[in-house]
């Protein structure tokens, strides 16, 4: 076990709650800001966070505030567990506090919508001075909350703060692989929610599982590409953070993207329903793609049909009847 350290973690919805339960688990002094005061009364009462985790009930010694300034205090390791489109104005807000000497490590997974910026993009602006890290990999919060078996990737552009994060990160059941490719980790993250929502959108449809298979498979040579246009290490592509998170996402409906394609595929109504990151990153990764000269037909499809430009069914079609080639 590595020694104890304080970690604060920003953001108290399913994914922060989870990492906060982890640390806690691997021997450290645990934090947690969160805007919402009942989340935070319920932290530290009950122990749980009925609204995103259920009745999983958290370890005990997680203390939880509104006070962000108190929960960044002394901290030697920041988990950043806000959603994407938020991020970079909620570290510009939160950088007094932030000690500098502490590694920010980004757990979302998306691309920022208005600028293109992937997530370390987006912190490095917000806190120029602070080491920046990704966690990302195929990791359901109930499941860590719950303490299952998990494993991620943790990603900084210095080998020995990677190693040293993934040490302090790791716990019990929690196991953390390091990697220097900081652009390869937080590209799968992201891609694979948008490709969750056409798998999503296929079987919701009716399509089957064969269709569902070709669209991950698919899906992912067009993330192998993109990687390559970006400068990711194709390793990382084929690693946890890329086609094992593209794994789970594209075949659980615990997870949110793939149920919300489910839903979209079923025509349901798809307002109030849970975060789904794609659903802002699609139309952004598709820009990046077009860019780039990065042929993306799924993505692109996707990023229409969640515009309402085209359906399913068009979709499909479209897909089906491009130039036949050789598989790449
Ligand atoms: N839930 C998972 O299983 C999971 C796993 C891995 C990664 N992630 C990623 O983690 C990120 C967060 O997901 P989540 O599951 O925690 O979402 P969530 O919807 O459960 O919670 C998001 C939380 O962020 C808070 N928040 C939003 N804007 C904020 C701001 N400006 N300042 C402070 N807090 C703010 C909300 O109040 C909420 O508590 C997403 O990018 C997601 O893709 C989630
Ligand atoms: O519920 P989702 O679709 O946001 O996916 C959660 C995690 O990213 C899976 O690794």
């Amino acid at each position: 076990m590595s020694p104890q350290r304080k970690i604060a973690v920003l953001g108290g919805g399913a994914w922060g709650t989870a990492l906060a339960a982890n640390s806690r688990r691997a021997g450290h002094e645990v934090t947690l800001y969160a805007r919402n005061a009942d989340t935070v009364a319920e932290i530290n009462g009950a122990r749980t966070n009925s609204r995103y985790l259920g009745d999983v009930v958290l370890p005990d010694g997680i203390r939880a505030s509104t006070d962000a300034a108190e929960v960044l205090d002394r901290a030697d390791i920041v988990l950043a567990v806000i959603p994407a489109q938020s991020l970079g104005g909620a570290l510009k807000e939160l950088r007094p506090a932030v000690p500098v000497e502490a590694p920010v490590v980004l757990c979302a997974k998306g691309i920022e919508r208005t600028t293109g910026r992937r997530m370390s993009e987006v912190a490095r602006d917000s806190l120029p001075e602070h080491r920046i890290g990704i966690l990302s990999g195929p990791s359901f919060a109930a499941d860590v909350a719950r303490g299952l078996p998990t494993a991620v990737t943790v990603a900084t552009e210095d080998e020995s703060v990677a190693a040293s994060l993934a040490r302090a990160l790791s716990g019990p059941a929690f196991r953390c692989y390091s990697s220097v490719d900081v652009t390869g980790v937080e590209l799968g993250g992201a891609i694979k929610n948008v490709l969750a929502i056409a798998a999503g959108a296929s079987t919701g449809r009716g399509f089957g599982a064969s269709a569902q298979a070709a669209l991950i498979t698919r899906g992912f040579a067009e993330l192998r590409r993109l990687g390559k246009a970006v400068g990711a290490r194709a390793e990382t592509i084929m690693g946890l953070s890329g086609l094992g998170d593209l794994m789970l996402t594209c075949s659980s409906p615990q997870s949110r993207n793939y149920s919300y394609g489910l839903a979209l595929g079923r025509g349901e109504d798809l307002s109030g329903r849970p975060l789904a990151e794609g659903v802002a990153t699609a139309p952004i990764a598709s820009e990046l793609c077009e860019r780039l000269s990065v042929k993306a037909p799924i993505i692109d499809a996707t990023a229409a049909l969640l515009d309402g430009k085209i359906t399913i069914d068009e979709a499909v079609e479209a897909l089906l009847r491009r130039p036949l080639k050789s598989e790449d």
